[in-house]
């Protein structure tokens, strides 16, 4: 299977404190990638580190490789806001902008260049929705605003901003820890059917929810992998007794 992003010893320090520790992690192409562990074992800090969120973070550094098809994206000569808009980002907590839900996915197309006229845009902007399953609820108060929506409907929202700007990969720091179970839901199905298009990282602290929706599963404890798998064998046959430990609940 084809590797999209291969991380090789990465390191990251906050400081003199270590965070990360020779993470060599692969993402597979048109896959879900789960990443799991305790509290503060560092599975946000290596998402960030695939777009390079990182270096806006003050105080943090980054060592070793992250190689994005081939290219590694750490190099001097990679422009972050393209590399943004190929790896793209959902977060935790819905933040879509305080504009119209038009105008939220029509917000990075526009600063991308991405269409010739209106009509493309439109074109963009439908699309987009539609493939975040959408398009149905809110076709009838496009110039509404985003933030008018549900929470479940608004991180729909800022999956189709994310999908609108045309990314390979896309990223998601816990996406559905703010929302209900039908929201939860309605996200995970919509990510079965991204995985055709998209590679997905998904941070979770939901075993069901890693075991539901992803094909590899990466466990993280202090800062370390601990162990890598398929989805079904880590959950199913753990290799570590740690990673035994967190997936029986003993710990975290
Ligand atoms: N901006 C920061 N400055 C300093 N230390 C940080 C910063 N962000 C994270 N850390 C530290 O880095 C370590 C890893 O944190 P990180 O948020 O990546 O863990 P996590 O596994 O995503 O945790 P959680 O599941 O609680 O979100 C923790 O010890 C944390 O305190």
């Amino acid at each position: 299977m084809k590797s999209i992003i291969t991380t090789k010893n990465v390191n990251v320090f906050y400081g003199q404190t270590q965070a990360l520790k020779n993470v060599n992690l692969n993402v597979p192409e048109n896959r879900i990638t789960a990443l799991i562990g305790p509290s503060g074992c560092g599975k946000s800090t290596f998402l960030r580190c695939l777009n390079r969120m990182n270096d806006t973070v003050e105080g943090c550094r980054v060592t070793g490789e992250i190689l994005l098809d081939g290219v590694d994206i750490y190099d001097r000569n990679i422009d972050e806001v393209l590399l943004r808009a190929r790896v793209g980002m959902v977060f935790q907590k819905p933040n879509p902008f305080p504009k119209s839900i038009y105008d939220n996915v029509a917000y990075g197309p526009r600063i991308h260049g991405l269409a010739a006229n209106k009509d493309a845009l439109d074109e963009i902007v439908l699309t987009s929705l539609e493939k975040a399953g959408l398009l149905k609820e809110v076709q009838d108060r496009l110039h509404s605003s985003g933030t008018g929506l549900s929470g479940g409907q608004q991180q729909r929202l800022c999956i189709a901003r994310a999908m609108a700007v045309q990314p390979d990969i896309i990223l998601m720091d816990e996406p559905c820890s703010a929302l209900d179970p039908i929201a939860t839901a309605k996200v995970e199905e919509l990510l079965d059917e991204l995985k055709q298009n998209y590679s997905i990282v998904i941070v979770t602290h939901s075993m069901q929810q890693a075991a539901r929706v992803s094909q590899k599963t990466a466990f993280f404890h202090l800062g370390e992998i601990v162990e890598i798998g398929d989805t079904e064998s880590l959950f199913t046959s753990p290799a570590d007794e740690r990673t035994q430990g967190y997936i029986t609940g003993r710990f975290g």
